[in-house]
């Protein structure tokens, strides 16, 4: 299979492990990659809010500890996310051809959409969005999982 050629370090090429986890962004919660290539084609795991010291965007406390979520944060967040993640491929997201899209709650479609259209549009990628009962985390509101063509360096 087709991978980023790591360093002596084990680090690969653009801060990517050889399991494929990215440096510097929260670590997966389970045993999966960020990240992996199968020839040009990059996939991206499912990807929350969640900063690298395991806090959420879009999921504020207030002195009470009562927790507000914001839809919109958390889903720039997430697409901020995926790119550093995609960018460890060499890849950004102007090369996503398909988005899934995972809602907590379809109440929160107008302003996950709202912001999805400040990055994307009719000429970028396929969709899916659905909802979903939970998310591995319970101030997550979306998760994103994408597919990107973006050839292989050598092979451009
Ligand atoms: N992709 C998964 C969870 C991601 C959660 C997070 O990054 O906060 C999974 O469990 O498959």
């Amino acid at each position: 299979m087709a991978r980023s050629q790591g360093n002596d370090d084990g680090q690969g090429r653009h801060g990517q492990d050889s399991r494929g986890v990215v440096a510097d962004q929260a670590v997966p919660r389970g045993r999966y990659p960020h990240v992996r290539r199968v020839g040009d084609f990059v996939f991206v795991s499912g990807i929350s809010s969640r900063r690298a010291d395991n806090t959420h965007i879009g999921a504020e406390s207030d002195e009470f500890g009562t927790v507000t979520l914001d839809i919109r944060a958390q889903t720039r967040a997430v697409i901020e996310n995926i790119a550093r993640i995609l960018s460890a491929e060499g890849s950004g997201l102007t090369d996503i051809v398909d988005v899934t899209s995972f809602l907590v709650s379809m109440n929160d479609f107008a302003g996950y959409n709202e912001t999805y259209a400040e990055f994307f549009d009719f000429d970028g990628p396929t969709r899916t969005t659905v909802a979903v009962h939970q998310l591995p985390h319970p101030h997550l509101l979306i998760e994103m999982k994408v597919i990107a063509f973006s050839p292989a360096e050598g092979s451009r």
